[in-house]
């Protein structure tokens, strides 16, 4: 019996959450926008395939993938209970492009662990699982922040607890809100982006930032949308991240003309986003964002919305 855990693309921050609130995305016309990983089958030596839209930019060889530190870190995980995990097959099918600011990385750590998890009957827990996730995603960008992982797991909007016994907590959403995202096809490492950011902040900074998250989060569960619109604004990345982006504060402008509630950076970057109320205007902003901000072949954009479920696993038999 095989076991496939399809896991969304996410946006994290947010604008206004910096490291602590992400959100996870379905496309509205039903595409797959999220990596997906089967384990195969027990066998002799760890093998990994690629497959999908984005294979070819993935490491040649399986043992600098992610997913196989997933396989490792799962092991590693068992052996603490007792149990022992023999090498397996594995299949990453590769529908995020790396670097995006989707949470591509993220989305394979996620799908890898989930799939891994269930092929042994889920001897791990939510939690458990979780931090394992965001533990991997750490490696790769030199922190541990878990605003792509705990979306892309869970699923909706997360916000980061971090304490001893819970990673995140789920927040209310506006289901009539659409997500316009624009991957301009760029790759921006996350680690390079953040190095760009300053180590420290100043006093009206922190302040800002402490208010427009507390203020948002009140807001939602008021269901005052105006006043969580009005509090999406980023003052700890954007104004040192859009400088990289050609044509942002045109996008903004543009995606504001039509109506659109907020605007700001997916991620790390490059990819956009623009949340909007109006079907007609989050077609129009994608289409000025094909248009305008995709810079080649790789780039796309997508009318998504909220994605509630999170990481679907199922299995074939
Ligand atoms: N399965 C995988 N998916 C994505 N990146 C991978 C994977 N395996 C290994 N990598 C490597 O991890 C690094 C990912 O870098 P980075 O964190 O900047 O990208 P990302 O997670 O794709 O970004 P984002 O969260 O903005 O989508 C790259 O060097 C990439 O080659
Ligand atoms: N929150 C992190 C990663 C987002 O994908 C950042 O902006 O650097």
């Amino acid at each position: 019996m095989s076991v496939t855990a399809y896991a969304p693309a996410s946006t994290g921050n947010v604008s206004l959450g910096f490291d602590i609130l992400g959100l996870a995305l379905k496309p509205i016309d039903g595409s797959l926008l999220g990596d997906r990983v089967t384990v195969v089958q027990e066998q002799e030596s760890f093998s990994l395939t690629n497959a999908g839209r984005f294979a070819h930019k993935l490491p040649t060889d399986a043992t600098q993938n992610i997913v196989y530190d997933c396989f490792l870190g799962f092991k590693d995980a068992l052996a603490d209970l007792g149990i022992d995990v023999r090498p397996v097959e594995m299949v990453l099918e590769k529908n995020l492009p790396i670097g995006s600011g989707l949470g591509s990385s993220a989305s394979s750590i996620v799908a890898a662990l989930a799939a891994l998890n269930g092929f042994y009957g889920n001897p791990l827990n939510q939690e458990q699982l979780l931090r394992l996730m965001g533990k991997l995603e750490g490696q790769i960008s030199g922190s541990i922040h878990y605003d792509n992982v705990a979306p892309c797991y869970l699923g909706g909007l997360q916000l980061m607890v971090e304490s001893d016994e819970q990673i995140s907590l789920s927040l209310p959403v506006f289901d009539d809100w659409y997500w316009v995202i624009c991957y301009s096809g760029a790759s921006v490492s996350t680690a390079a982006a953040r190095d760009i950011l300053p180590k420290e902040y100043d006093r009206a900074t922190t302040i800002n930032f402490g208010r427009q998250l507390a203020v948002f989060v009140d807001a939602l569960h008021r269901k005052d949308k105006v006043l969580a619109a009005q509090m999406m604004q980023d003052v700890i990345a954007e104004p040192y991240r859009k400088s990289l982006l050609q044509n942002f504060d045109a996008g903004r402008a543009f995606a504001q003309e039509q109506g659109a509630l907020a605007f700001g950076i997916s991620g790390s970057g490059p990819t956009v986003f623009a949340a909007v109320e109006s079907l007609d205007a989050a077609e129009e902003i994608k289409q000025w964002l094909v248009d305008n901000y995709i810079q080649n072949e790789d780039g796309f954009a997508h009318v998504c919305q909220v994605d509630g479920q999170g990481t679907q696993v199922s299995e074939d038999v």
